[in-house]
């Protein structure tokens, strides 16, 4: 029997159960690897958008932080919704002692068009925890942001990826393709060499989390000891089937399927209780 690995999320949450937080350890536990969380926000959302947001205090953080990296230190990290740079700076303080594989999901704007990292924040990112990162997983409009150019392609797309790891210290990126045209592709670059993970895109407006779940397969992975372009490439898989296996919950953008992986064969539309 191989040993368990554990993997722990810094991140927002979703009551919704989409997103954030609670998206990343369902994910976790699907990749059978044991979940670990530490909350930076607590968000009132849900599939329509967000209502509230209240940031926890920046000592609380710190708290949960030293709280499960002292007693259960986890095969790899992964943040999603840092707020803000006090946020940042406290994060960046307690991962830089340590060499645990990081992913970082730079989660600015919900799918709904609503606001979870200040302005401020974005510019700081690029010094503060990108440097840190294992693998940075930003969609399209997250990377323009980090980089400073717009992307319409998959060679913008690489151009920006290159730019995450050689100028601003990341080992790895890959850019999602969700917001581009045509075939959902994402674009990692690792240092050495890009490579392309390509699916079908499908119609859908169950695409409340994708990032979240993707991402924190890809984390999953890391902390199992696989390599990167193996962790993206599982990670390609498990959201491609999340995606395709909807759920039909909420009245927006509603959650992926984050057992979608077991339900290859069967009908597309999941019935669901109402
Ligand atoms: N309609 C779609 N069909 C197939 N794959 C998709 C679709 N939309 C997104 N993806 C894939 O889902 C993954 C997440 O990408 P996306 O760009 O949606 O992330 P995101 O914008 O960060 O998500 P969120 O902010 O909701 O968490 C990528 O692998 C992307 O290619
Ligand atoms: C807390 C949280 N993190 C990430 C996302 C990404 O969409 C979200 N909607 N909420």
């Amino acid at each position: 029997m191989s040993k368990v690995a554990s993997a722990l999320t810094i991140a927002g949450t979703d009551p919704s159960g989409g997103a954030g937080i609670q998206a990343d350890l369902k994910v976790f536990q699907e990749r059978q690897v044991y979940g670990m969380s530490v909350i930076t926000s607590v968000v009132a959302q849900n599939t329509l958008g967000v209502q509230d947001v209240q940031h926890l205090p920046i000592d609380f953080i710190e708290k949960q932080l030293d709280a499960v990296l002292s007693d259960i230190p986890p095969q790899a990290v992964k943040t999603g919704m840092i707020a803000t740079v006090e946020m940042m700076e406290l994060v960046a303080s307690k991962l830089a002692k340590t060499t645990i594989p990081y992913v970082i999901d730079p989660v600015m704007i919900a799918k709904s068009g609503d606001s979870l990292m200040d302005i401020t924040s974005r510019q700081v990112i690029r010094n503060t925890l990108v440097p840190l990162a294992t693998v940075v997983t930003p969609n399209v409009p997250e990377a323009e942001s980090l980089v400073g150019f717009e992307i319409h392609s998959n060679q913008e797309a690489e151009n920006a990826a290159k730019v995450i790891v050689e100028e601003l210290g990341a080992k790895a990126a890959v850019v999602k393709g969700g917001h581009l045209e045509g075939e959902a592709t994402d674009v990692l670059y690792d240092g050495s060499s890009f490579s392309y993970f390509k699916a079908d895109r499908y119609e859908t407006k169950h695409t409340h989390g994708t990032g979240c779940t993707f991402s924190a397969a890809i984390t999953a992975e890391l902390a199992k000891g696989k390599s990167i372009k193996e962790a993206v490439t599982v990670g390609k898989d498990f959201i491609t089937d999340a995606i395709q296996y909807p759920l039909a919950l909420g009245n927006g953008y509603g959650p992926t399927n984050h057992w979608g992986y077991r339900l290859k064969g069967l009908p597309q539309q999941q019935e669901v209780l109402k």
